[in-house]
């Protein structure tokens, strides 16, 4: 059987091989009809034609009697039909990773010719996700089960695509490059060496069904490990496809293994195949108890309860007010980088910034997807946390607060207008339970507002150091003093500062993740992949010669 799929997979490789003018005759006009990696069409995935996701393990694509149906988001028909592996059933993913050694598939000194391999797949599968077909079919593919608009979708596409591409040719390689130091005597050298952990996990959440999944599995196998990745079941049939066509790019079949579980069964395979390292994206709850599972063998990109400080000089109100819009409510807030906490300073609560920024989350619709249905809140109980802050005193809905009109969302899932609370910030800052609930994570359209005076800035600072979650922040000014001010007294991973800072964007360019754990992850960059999928290793060459005339000296 091995045989069979290995010869398979050379086989879709050499597709390629034969010579780079088979992807140039892949033309947009060639796949008009269909994609030669795809098992389904994004348009056409409904209740009458329900589309279904395998799992993926050691080397072949499987199916299962236990079936997650799906509700399609947007009108609640039974559209996706996930095969999900039971508890019974996690046997051969066990296995499978049981076959990876610690010291991985390929290391600086074991099979390099794969960081080459690599590079390889990574050119192939950037050129697919440039055709427009290709990137429309998982533009398109990402919204059916994660509604946002197709520029936010398309976003996502364009991010994993540029990533690929900075990790084509020789940069897997030099992903893993070492270095050396002169030892005390001649013949004594030490080295430093990038090492893969081997067997790993990856688990990722609903909200980024591609590039969240897509760049940590990369980065793993960049630097020589074998993962078992798992996507949340409500999304992963988009990494279902890119799995099929990175597979089409070359990706050795055995390399990496793909599931689909509900949480408690995932939970179940990484205490018994007892992975090297995990990955975990996803709410903080499941974060933690995973680190004390896993007994801090993990890495975590973990709820993000962002900020956005404006601070003394107003320039641009237009302009910022549109980006505050994009932050809180672009993807429906369900971006783990939304902006949940606005703080204004008194000058800019002189300006027309709110009543802007109102008028620019009224004009979302549920038409384009610019608003949309929320995933993991329902509609109830961001309503009722709504109204448990008006009860705070001197507070005010903004605007919003009201459930969306005329749809089909299913009431599993939420449909919220954009919405923005006021609470004044001696308030939020006066007890640990009204803290507590001012800065709940929210997955939805929602953020709270408040304003602070010119000496006030004390507090502002204040409420950043009681935060848990440290992962994005803006700070709006243009005066370097207080920007100064703010970023050495905060912690957060990924800040924007200046006018035209934002708490949202997750580009292959700059890392992102949080800071102040010692668990982070970061996702993206060089940095980032090697801080998570690799360790330090040292090998000290001590070849001699020993000095002539060496003898043994007195014990010490
Ligand atoms: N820091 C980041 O980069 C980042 C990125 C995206 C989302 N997030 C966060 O993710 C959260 C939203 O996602 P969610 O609510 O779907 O997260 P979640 O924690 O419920 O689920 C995340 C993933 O973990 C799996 N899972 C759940 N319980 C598990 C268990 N016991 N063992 C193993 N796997 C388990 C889920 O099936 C899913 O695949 C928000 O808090 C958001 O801020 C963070």
């Amino acid at each position: 059987m091995y045989r069979v799929l290995a010869s398979r997979g050379l086989r879709a490789k050499s597709l390629f091989d034969k010579s780079s003018t088979s992807l140039a005759s892949f033309t947009p006009s060639r796949l008009n009809h269909s994609l030669p990696f795809a098992t389904v069409d994004a348009e056409e995935i409904s209740g009458a034609h329900p589309a279904e996701v395998q799992s993926f393990v050691q080397g072949k694509w499987i199916g299962s009697s236990n079936y997650n149906t799906l509700l399609d988001p947007m009108n609640g028909e039974p559209f996706i039909k996930v095969s999900e592996v039971e508890e019974s059933g996690i046997q051969p993913f066990a296995e499978s990773l049981a076959q990876c050694p610690k010291h991985g598939l390929h290391n600086p000194f074991k099979s390099p010719e794969r960081y080459l391999l690599y590079g390889d797949i990574s050119t192939k599968a950037a050129h697919m996700l440039a055709l427009p077909k290709v990137a429309d079919f998982f533009t398109r593919l990402i919204q059916r089960v994660a509604p946002k608009s197709y520029q936010q979708a398309a976003g996502e596409v364009f991010v994993t695509r540029k990533f690929l591409e900075n990790f084509c040719g020789d940069q897997v390689r030099f992903l893993a490059r070492s270095f050396a130091v002169p030892g005390n005597h001649l013949g004594q050298q030490s080295h430093g060496y990038r090492w893969p952990y081997g067997p790993v996990t990856i688990v990722t959440p609903f909200n980024f069904p591609l590039e969240i999944p897509l760049l940590q599995l990369m980065g793993a196998l960049y630097m020589g490990n074998k993962p078992l990745l798992k996507v949340d079941s409500k999304v992963s049939i988009v990494m279902e496809q890119m799995m099929r066509l990175l597979h089409y790019c070359g990706l050795p079949v055995e390399d990496v293994d793909f599931i689909n579980s509900d949480g408690k069964t995932m939970n179940k395979i990484l205490l018994e195949a007892n992975p090297r390292m995990t990955l975990f994206t996803g709410s903080s709850r499941v974060a933690e108890k995973l680190a004390l599972d896993l007994k801090g063998r993990i890495r975590l990109e973990d709820a993000g309860f962002d900020w956005k400080i404006l601070g003394p000089d107003v320039q641009e109100v237009d302009y910022v007010a549109w980006v505050c819009d994009q932050d809180a409510y672009a993807c429906s807030g369900q971006k783990c980088s939304a902006q949940s906490m606005l703080f204004i300073h008194e000058n800019w609560v002189k300006t027309s910034l709110v009543s802007k920024l109102k008028e620019l989350a009224e004009r979302r619709k549920l038409e384009d997807l610019t608003i949309g249905p929320v995933l993991t809140f329902t509609t109830e109980a961001m309503l009722e946390h709504t109204e448990n802050l008006l009860q705070i005193p001197g507070s005010k809905l903004l605007f919003g607060g009201k459930p969306l009109k005329n749809h089909s969302i299913p009431s599993i899932y939420g449909a919220l207008e954009p919405t923005a609370v006021y609470v004044p910030i001696e308030e939020i800052l006066k007890d640990s339970k009204t803290y507590e609930l001012v800065t709940k994570e929210i997955f939805g359209p929602f953020q709270i507002v408040t304003e602070y005076k010119k000496d006030q800035l004390p507090l502002v600072l204040d409420a950043l150091e009681r935060m848990h979650a440290h992962l994005t922040a803006a700070v709006v000014s243009n005066d370097p003093i207080f920007i100064q001010e703010v970023i050495g007294n905060s912690v957060n991973g990924t800040t924007y500062a200046g006018l035209r800072g934002r708490t949202t964007g997750a580009p292959q360019n700059h890392w992102f993740g949080p800071a102040g754990d010692p668990r982070g992850a970061g996702i993206g960059t060089p940095e980032a992949i090697k801080l998570v999928w690799s360790c330090h290793r040292e090998i000290i060459y001590d070849y001699g010669p020993v000095p002539q005339g060496w003898e043994v000296p007195p014990s010490t």
